[in-house]
């Protein structure tokens, strides 16, 4: 007699389909001082040609946090004195099934030069210069909630990766 096997069996809730996916979780450091922020030119990977902050994925064994801090260390060369934690931005990709989730700190100190690493050439800008055309295009629209000292929260959705089909965001009161 043929038994066949049942969900329990094949370790599979019955609507593992319809649930959605579990975010990968990253992180995103923007400094900022008197007026100006440091952003990166990414040369390599995801976001490569972009002007970004400085981030990447959290690692099995760290807190976001202590993401946020190593990545800047390897991408800029700068050790954060402080970070706050300012917004959390969902990703959405009709090219990817796993949502993005990525932690926005602020780091208003730090210390060392920033130098350029094999990922990031660092340069700063003033506000009223940032390159918006040469970033993700999200950025445009929680740039100047971050820039006035806000918490926020959006979700963004992307057609082929780049293109920015609809967006929500709000400012919030605790992340
Ligand atoms: C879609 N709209 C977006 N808008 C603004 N920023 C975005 C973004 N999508 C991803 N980002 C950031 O881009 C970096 C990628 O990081 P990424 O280089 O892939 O990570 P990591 O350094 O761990 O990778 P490797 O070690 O090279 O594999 C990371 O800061 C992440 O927050």
């Amino acid at each position: 007699m043929s038994v066949s096997p049942s969900a329990k069996d094949m370790q599979i809730q019955p609507n593992e389909a319809e649930k959605p996916m579990k975010p990968k979780v990253l992180t995103l450091v923007i400094i900022e001082k008197e007026g100006e922020v440091l952003l990166g030119m990414k040369k390599r990977g995801f976001g490569q040609g972009y002007y970004n902050g400085f981030g990447g994925k959290v690692e099995t064994g760290e807190t976001v946090e202590e993401a946020a801090a190593r990545e800047l260390k390897e991408e800029a060369g700068v050790v954060a004195v402080s970070m706050e934690k300012r917004g959390i931005l969902t990703f959405h990709f009709d090219d990817n099934p796993q949502p993005w989730e990525v932690h926005v700190y602020h780091v208003p100190d730090f210390v060392g030069e920033p130098c350029e690493s094999e990922e990031m050439a660092p340069v700063w800008f003033s506000y009223a210069d940032i390159p918006y055309d040469r970033m993700w295009q999200d950025d445009q629209f929680w740039y100047p909630e971050f820039l006035q000292g806000r918490r926020f929260r959006g979700e963004f959705y992307f057609h082929n990766t780049h293109t920015l089909v609809s967006h929500s965001l709000q400012s919030v009161a605790q992340l």
